[in-house]
Order: structure tokens, then C-alpha cells, then sequence
């Protein structure tokens, strides 16, 4: 199909997982580079939310976080871990950091536990969805620690009857291996075009905030209802003409207009609230704060759309300007 004319492009989503403090925000700069930049930029969407881009001539890896698998420990947990679930089996690949300075313990077994029921279809073998073991913070320990701690990492993989995809040990802190887990990753992503063109993230800094509000007012009350499904585009912000009097000391009145996202009715439903009074209250609430934050009268304009399964649509993300 691809001769060496053609080279082949590839693009897809992984998810770093692993226990608190394993060392998972810290590779993510360390995969993503100087474009770590865009962080500031990054869009508050969803279950989806992007903790960066790596970004290279032959593929586009777009790293995605997820409130982190733990034990449920209550119902909302318990619902919280599904989302993660979902997420996880929605990814191209996932990328399972176990640290070279600390035991395999009872909590990375329960993320292999997890991993093996949630994202495979199998009883053994394979992970459905590939699961690279990276054993992170390598130089924290020598070479026998290292070899020792590979086979404890191989034998967790057999104590869920599965296999890791590769074991790559890194060290976020000293760039070792890095470019190699980069390359492992991105070898499991399907071939596809650029998701984010130029590895950007265009929203500008004004908009993000603007969208983080009319978010945090939606999701005031209802959280446990729709906590990663909404996703908050502001279609734009321009200024009303005519409408401010420098002279008299009047700051104009800027048109703000906003869509939110949701993934199905019921949940358009409880954001427009009975006759609407929910959305009423939302928009006065996200109005105070874009007033304070924009130093300007505001007329906000706020639209509910049902965009179905749009978290994995790459054409429904770039429409909505992820
Ligand atoms: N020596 C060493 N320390 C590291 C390395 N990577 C991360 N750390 C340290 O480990 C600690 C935790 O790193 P984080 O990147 O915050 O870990 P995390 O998994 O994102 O933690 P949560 O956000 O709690 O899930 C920090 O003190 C880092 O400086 C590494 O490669 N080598």
C-alpha cells in the first residue's frame, strides 16, 4: 500500500496510567517537549481532557488523561471508574508506569486487574487495547534493581494471564529512553492524518477561560449527572458597534457566543433545566465572571447541542476546535 515515497503518517490517543506519584505528569513534558507550551492552551474538554501533543513528522500522538483508576470506594466512584473504563478502551494504546524505585504493590495490581478486564475481550493473552509497561524514574535505581524489577513487572502481566505490548524503562529526569518510548508508542497508533494541524491547540487564552467558566457554571449542581460529557466551544467574542463611549468613560458591550456540547437529549435536557430556568441561571452566574474577567459588559448567548459520540469523532473534535 505505502511505498517509500509515501510515508506512513500515524495519529491516535494514549493514556498514561499508573498510581499517584509514579511519575506520569513528568514523562508527559518529557514526551511532549518544548511543545509542552500549549499546556496553557489545553481545552477543557471532557473525559478527553489533553495533557499534550507529541507532535512529529511521521505521527501525532495525543496524550489524554483520565481521573486516574483507583479502588471505588462509593457509588460515584464506582461510576467514576466506569468513565475511566471507557476512556481506556477508547484509546490507541495505553501506557502502564510502574517506577523502578518502588515494589509492585497492591495497587498496580489492581490496574492490571483492571486493564485485563476492561480492555480486553479475551481470557488470556493479549490486551485488546496494547499495554506498554514503562517503568519509569530508571535512574533512580542500578542495573541488578532494574533487571530484578523486570521481572517482577513481566510476572504482573502473567499474574492477569496477559503480556505487555513492550516494557520500556525510562527516566523522565535525564531523557533516557524517552525518544524510544515515544517510537514504541506511536508504533500503535493506526495510520491516520494530523488530528490537531501543526500540533496546536488554536484556542486563544481569552476563549479558554471564557469556556472554563460557562463549564464550571453548567456543571454547578449536576456534576455527578454529566461530569465528562460537556464540552463548552465559544463560537466567538466581538464587540457590539457602537456600543461603548470612551469619552464618557463607557467600556462597550461585547456578544459572546457560546455552544455547549452534550453527548445525548437527557443530557441537553438537564443543562436547559424545566423552561429553560436552568440555562437562565447558568448564563447569569458564567455572565458575572466574563464581565469580571473581560473588564466589559457582556451579552452572553449560550447554545445547547447534542453532538453524538463527539469525544471520538477526530472531524466532530476539530469542528469543535480541539
Ligand atoms: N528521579 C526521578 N524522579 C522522577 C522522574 N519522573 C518523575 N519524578 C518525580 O516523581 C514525583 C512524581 O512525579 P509526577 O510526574 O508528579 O507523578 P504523577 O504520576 O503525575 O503523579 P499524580 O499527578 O499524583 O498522578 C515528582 O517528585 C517527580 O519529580 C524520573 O524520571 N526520575
Amino acid at each position: 500500500m505505502n511505498d517509500d515515497t509515501s510515508p506512513v503518517h500515524r495519529s491516535g490517543f494514549a493514556c498514561l496510567v499508573g498510581r499517584p506519584n509514579v511519575g506520569k505528569s513528568t514523562l508527559t513534558n518529557a514526551l511532549v517537549g518544548e511543545k509542552v507550551a500549549i499546556m496553557s492552551a489545553r481545552p477543557q474538554t471532557t473525559r478527553h481532557t489533553i495533557r499534550g501533543i507529541v507532535h512529529r513528522p511521521d505521527a501525532q500522538l495525543v496524550l489524554v488523561d483520565t481521573p486516574g483508576l483507583h479502588r471505588p470506594r462509593t457509588l460515584l466512584g464506582e461510576r467514576l471508574n466506569d468513565l475511566v473504563r471507557d476512556t481506556l478502551s477508547e484509546v490507541d494504546v495505553i501506557a502502564f508506569c510502574l517506577p523502578a524505585d518502588q515494589k509492585i504493590g497492591p495497587g498496580d495490581r489492581y490496574i492490571a486487574q483492571q486493564l485485563a478486564e476492561t480492555v480486553s475481550t479475551r481470557r488470556t493473552g493479549s490486551f485488546k487495547v496494547p499495554v506498554v509497561a514503562v517503568v519509569t524514574k530508571a535512574d533512580t535505581v542500578d542495573r541488578s534493581a532494574m533487571v530484578d524489577h523486570l521481572l517482577a513487572v513481566q510476572e504482573l502481566a502473567a499474574s492477569v494471564d496477559r503480556e505487555w505490548a513492550d516494557i520500556v524503562p525510562v527516566s523522565a529526569k535525564d531523557g533516557f529512553q524517552v525518544g524510544e518510548l515515544s517510537d514504541v508508542l506511536v508504533g500503535h497508533l493506526p495510520e491516520g492524518p494530523e488530528l490537531y494541524p501543526g500540533g496546536e491547540l488554536t484556542d486563544e487564552p481569552e476563549a479558554v477561560m471564557v469556556a472554563e467558566l460557562v463549564r464550571e457554571a453548567a456543571l454547578e449542581g449536576v456534576r455527578d449527572e454529566l461530569p465528562h460529557s460537556l464540552a463548552v466551544v465559544v463560537e466567538e467574542i466581538v464587540e457590539r458597534e457602537g456600543s461603548g463611549d470612551e469619552a464618557k468613560g463607557r467600556p462597550p458591550l461585547l456578544d459572546v457566543r457560546v455552544n455547549l456540547f452534550v453527548e445525548r437529549d437527557s443530557q441537553k435536557a438537564i443543562v436547559i433545566g424545566r423552561g429553560g430556568s436552568r440555562l437562565r441561571s447558568v448564563g447569569t452566574e458564567a455572565r458575572r465572571g466574563i464581565e469580571a474577567l473581560l473588564g466589559s459588559r457582556v451579552y452572553l448567548d449560550l447554545h445547547v447541542k447534542v453532538a453524538k459520540d463527539w469525544q471520538r469523532d477526530p472531524k466532530q473534535l476539530r469542528r469543535l476546535g480541539f
